[in-house]
C-alpha cells in the first residue's frame, strides 16, 4: 500500500450484517367480514413446518387485544404476544410500525413468515410501501405479496357502492392492488352471482390470480412465497398479459387494468420521467381530461445499453425500477410490457407516451 500516506483514504462504511434470508411479510387485506381471521385461523393451524408470525395492523379504537384472541385459539398469552401450539406467534402491532416488528424479531427471535392482517377499511398500499422505504434501509423483511380476501355474497355490494366525488371505493382499491384475491363464503352464492363477482374482479385487476373458498380453506402453497415484488415474475407477466388481450370487459369509471406491449429500447432517464409523469405529476389525462391516478404498476422494460431486463414495480406513487438477473437472448426482439391498474386509465393514450420514447435500436445502444 503505498499510496496510503498521501490522501486519506475513503474508508467502505461498515455493512450492516443482514442475515442471508430476508423474511417474507404477506399482507392480508379485504372488506369488514370478509373472512381474514378466518384465513389466518386456517393458515396458522394447517401444517406448515414455519414459524409464522401474524400481526394484526389495528387503526383507531377497536380491541386488537380481542382479535388476536380470536386468530389464536389454542393460544397462551404472553406479554402482548400469543404463542400458539405450533410455534406460531401473534399479536398486534398498534402503531403499525416496522420497528416494532423488527424488535419483536429481536426478542422473540427469527419467524419464517410474517402475516400481517391490515383492517377492513386500511389502504393495504400504505402498508406495502412501508416495506420498500424500509428495505432500502436494510431491512430483514421483504414484501411477498398483497393477498385481498372478498366476501362472495357481498363482494360485489362493496364495489359498485357510490363513493362521494373524488374519493376512492376502498374495497375496489384492495381488489386493484391484490396479487391474489380470495373470493370466500362461496356456500353462500350460486354459480351466477360467482361468476358476475369473479368477472367485477377481473375487470378492475387484469392480472391478479383468484382462489374461491369456504371458510377460507386454502392450499397454503397457493397463498404463501407467491414473491410478487420480485423481479423474477417476467414470463408469468408477458403469459397474463397476452390473455388480456383477449376480453377486457370494463366498468366505466372505476378502477381498472390497462396493458401495453411497445416494442425496443427506452433510456433509464426518459422512464423515470415518464413514470413520475404518470405517477406524481398526474400529467397524463384520459380523453375525458380526466387524470389518470395510478394504483398499481407492473412492468418488464428494455433499457437503452443494458443486457438485462429490467422490471418496474409501483404502489400509488411510490416505484422501482430494477435491473433483473435476466439478458435479453440474442436476437430476441426487446419488448416492454407494462400494466397499470387505477382509475381514468386510458391504454392507448399512454402507449402513445411510451412510444415516443423509445428508439429501436437492435441492440438498444445508442
Ligand atoms: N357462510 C360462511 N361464513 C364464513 C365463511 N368464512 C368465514 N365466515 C364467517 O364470516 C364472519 C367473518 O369472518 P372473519 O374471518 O372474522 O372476517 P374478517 O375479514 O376477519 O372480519 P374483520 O376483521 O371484522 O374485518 C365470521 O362469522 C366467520 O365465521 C364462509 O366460507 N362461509
Ligand atoms: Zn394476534
Amino acid at each position: 500500500m503505498d499510496e496510503e500516506d498521501d490522501c486519506p483514504e475513503l474508508v467502505p462504511i461498515e455493512e450492516k450484517t443482514r442475515p442471508t434470508v430476508q423474511i417474507p411479510v404477506t399482507i392480508i387485506t379485504g372488506y369488514l367480514g370478509a373472512g381474514k381471521t378466518t384465513l389466518l385461523n386456517y393458515i396458522l393451524t394447517e401444517q406448515h413446518n414455519k414459524r409464522i408470525a401474524v400481526i394484526l395492523n389495528e387503526f383507531g379504537e377497536g380491541s386488537a387485544l380481542e382479535k388476536s384472541l380470536a386468530v389464536s385459539q389454542a393460544g397462551e398469552l404472553y406479554e402482548e404476544w400469543l404463542e400458539l401450539r405450533n410455534g406460531c406467534l401473534c399479536c398486534s402491532v398498534k402503531d403499525n410500525g416496522l420497528k416494532a416488528i423488527e424488535n419483536l424479531m429481536e426478542k422473540k427471535g427469527k419467524f419464517d413468515y410474517i402475516l400481517l392482517e391490515t383492517t377492513g377499511l386500511a389502504d393495504p398500499g400504505a402498508v406495502a410501501t412501508m416495506f420498500w422505504v424500509d428495505a432500502e434501509l436494510g431491512s430483514d423483511l421483504y414484501l411477498d405479496g398483497i393477498i385481498t380476501v372478498i366476501d362472495a355474497k357481498y363482494g360485489l355490494q362493496h364495489l359498485v357502492e357510490e363513493k362521494p366525488e373524488g374519493l376512492i371505493n376502498e374495497a375496489a382499491r384492495q381488489i386493484a392492488l391484490a396479487d391474489l384475491t380470495i373470493i370466500n363464503k362461496t356456500d353462500l352464492v350460486n354459480e351466477t352471482e360467482l361468476g358476475q363477482l369473479r368477472d367485477a374482479v377481473r375487470s378492475i385487476n387484469g392480472l391478479v390470480r383468484i382462489l374461491e373458498t369456504q371458510r377460507s380453506r386454502v392450499d397454503l402453497s397457493q397463498v404463501l412465497d407467491l414473491h410478487s415484488f420480485d423481479t423474477k415474475d417476467d414470463a408469468r407477466l408477458a403469459e397474463t398479459l397476452q390473455l388480456m388481450k383477449t376480453t377486457q370487459p370494463h366498468l366505466d369509471k372505476n378502477i381498472l387494468t390497462v396493458t401495453f406491449e411497445v416494442p425496443g429500447s427506452v433510456s433509464e432517464d426518459d422512464l423515470n420521467v415518464f413514470i413520475q409523469n404518470l405517477l406524481w405529476e398526474k400529467t397524463f389525462k384520459n380523453r375525458e381530461g380526466l387524470a389518470m391516478n395510478v394504483i398499481r404498476s407492473k412492468g418488464v422494460v428494455s433499457l437503452q445499453g443494458r443486457q438485462k431486463r429490467a422490471m418496474l414495480q409501483g404502489v400509488h406513487e411510490l416505484y422501482e425500477l430494477e435491473e433483473t438477473l435476466e439478458a435479453w437472448a440474442d436476437g430476441e426482439p426487446r419488448i416492454n410490457r407494462l400494466v397499470f391498474i387505477g382509475r381514468n386509465l386510458d391504454g392507448d393514450v399512454l402507449k402513445d407516451e411510451f412510444l415516443s420514447l423509445v428508439s429501436n435500436e437492435e441492440d438498444g445502444m445508442e
